[in-house]
Formats: C-alpha cells, sequence, structure tokens
C-alpha cells in the first residue's frame, strides 16, 4: 500500500483549514465530544480514524455546521463553523449516499448543479461542472444509468461527485470507502489525494478501518469523544514504538486507560 505521508515534507506554514479547541458536543442526554483540541492542515488528506460510535460523525457535522448543542470554538476556513458564507466552500458526503434513485447519474448531477448555478446564463458552466465532476469519480459510462440500479459503490460514487461539483475547498467525507472493493477503494483514495495536490482541497475522512490510515498525510485518532492523538503516520507510529497505525491505536488506547486507572486510585 502507498504511504503518502512518506517522502512529501509538510506544506510551508499555511493556516490549518480546521481549528478545534474545547469542543463539545451533546446528543440526547449524551456528551458525545468532550473537549476536543485539534487541527486539519489545509490542502492535505487527513484521516479521521476511531471505532463505531466514538464520534466521527457528530464531528463531522459540527464540522459542517449541522450539528446542535455545540460548544467551544471551531474554525473552519477562517470562519465559526455554521456560518453562512462556508455552505458553497464546503463539500460534505454523509454515510448514505443522497442520490435520487429514479433519476440518472447525469440528472442527479444537473438537478444539483441547477441549484449550485441556478439559470439559464449558467448552463454551459452546468454542463461543464458535471462532465468534470462524472471524470473525477469515473462515472462517465454510467451518466445515463438510472441512479437505483447502480451497486452500492457506484452511488456512493454519485455522491462524491455532487459534493465536487462546486469544487469546494474543505470535502468532508463520511466513510467513503465502506464496502467498496480493494480497487476501488485504492482508486478513490487516489483521486482524495489528486483533488488535494492539484486543486489543494482539504480532506477530512473518517473510517473505522485502521489500513486506510496509511493513505492519510495526518491522522487524529478518535476513541470515546476525545481525540487521542494527532500526527502523521509516522510520528504515530515512530512516538508509540510500533510498526502500523493499528498498534500504534491501541498502544495510545492502553496508556490512556492506565492513566485512567493511576488517577481512580490516587487518593
Ligand atoms: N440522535 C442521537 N441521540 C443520542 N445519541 C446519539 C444520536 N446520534 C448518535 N448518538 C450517539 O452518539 C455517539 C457517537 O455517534 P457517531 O455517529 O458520531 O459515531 P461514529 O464514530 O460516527 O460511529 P459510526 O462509525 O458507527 O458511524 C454514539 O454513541 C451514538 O449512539
Amino acid at each position: 500500500m502507498m504511504n503518502y505521508s512518506a517522502g512529501e515534507p509538510e506544506p510551508p506554514d499555511r493556516k490549518p483549514a480546521i481549528t478545534a479547541r474545547d469542543l463539545t458536543a451533546v446528543r440526547g442526554d449524551r456528551t458525545v465530544l468532550r473537549g476536543l483540541g485539534f487541527t486539519v492542515p489545509a490542502g492535505r488528506v487527513t484521516g479521521l480514524l476511531g471505532p463505531s460510535g466514538c464520534g466521527k460523525t457528530t464531528l463531522m457535522r459540527a464540522i459542517v455546521g449541522t450539528q446542535a448543542k455545540v460548544t467551544g470554538t471551531l474554525t473552519v476556513l477562517g470562519s465559526p463553523a455554521g456560518h453562512p458564507g462556508l455552505r458553497p466552500r464546503i463539500g460534505y458526503v454523509t454515510q448514505a449516499p443522497s442520490v435520487y434513485d429514479d433519476l440518472t447519474v447525469r440528472q442527479n448531477l444537473d438537478y444539483f448543479a441547477s441549484v449550485l448555478l441556478p439559470g439559464r446564463a449558467h448552463r454551459p458552466a452546468r454542463r461543464a461542472a458535471v462532465d468534470h465532476a462524472l471524470a473525477d469519480v469515473d462515472l462517465p459510462d454510467h451518466a445515463d444509468a438510472l441512479a437505483g440500479r447502480l451497486s452500492g459503490g457506484q452511488r456512493s460514487r454519485v455522491s462524491l461527485a455532487v459534493a465536487l461539483l462546486g469544487t469546494p475547498d474543505l470535502l468532508v467525507l463520511d466513510e467513503p470507502t465502506v464496502g467498496l472493493d480493494p480497487v476501488l477503494r485504492r482508486d478513490l483514495w487516489d483521486l482524495f489525494h489528486r483533488l488535494a495536490a492539484d486543486r489543494g482541497t482539504t480532506l477530512l475522512v473518517s473510517s473505522h478501518v485502521m489500513d486506510e490510515a496509511e493513505r492519510c498525510h495526518r491522522l487524529l485518532l478518535m476513541r470515546e469523544g476525545e481525540i487521542l492523538a494527532e500526527g502523521t503516520p509516522d510520528t504515530l507510529r515512530e512516538q508509540s514504538g510500533t510498526t502500523t497505525v493499528e498498534e500504534a491505536f491501541l498502544h495510545l488506547v492502553d496508556a490512556a486507560a492506565a492513566r485512567a486507572a493511576h488517577q481512580e486510585t490516587r487518593p
């Protein structure tokens, strides 16, 4: 598997695309995010990794501004999360593909493009944006297929194409590779890296599969509503003296549990 962090220097000082300080979110009667602090560098692919239920989706919803009961500081592309000016600058792909099954792939994209670029004057720009997005996700051959007849992987690629229509500065992708075969997963990760390298797009990609960590420039390791560690895959492995990010994660979990047990036994 390609390790994208190796040999790629961190870009020179750029303002982070996302900065969180003391970020807390409550869902129902549960505190789901517990005082998080982290940054996401601009123009890089950052992986948000952690087990199911640790709060990845809640954090992503806070970043795109759709999560209620969030406190603390969360700055996204220079503005407070949820600021209306951020809407056209962020693409968000949820876990469930948001496509209309009774429309073809192209009709789906045309519909969303007409929301982004309304009016007759934008017709050529809409057409170009749709063609571009179809090519990005490698679906031109399926442009006329009904979305309802596509495989799960193809439907998620349509969702991604919708998010790419507005050429967002920040792409937030919630478990985009779940259920995809290894070839499609590789192709999608290649696309993520092309978007970062060629367009300077910032990507935040969640996964609960630790082997995807190796494909990221940078990682946020999450557990039970907290950020256990952040850094490049290399740094996290070196700091924990392990050979894989999965081992580093387990090491950090054990260390956190030992610290908690130590605190409990202190008088
Ligand atoms: N509407 C809700 N009301 C109360 N609790 C919720 C609600 N939605 C989610 N939760 C709880 O918040 C916690 C975090 O959920 P979240 O979906 O953010 O986790 P996740 O890491 O994205 O999980 P997964 O990988 O399974 O999608 C979970 O314990 C979940 O049960």
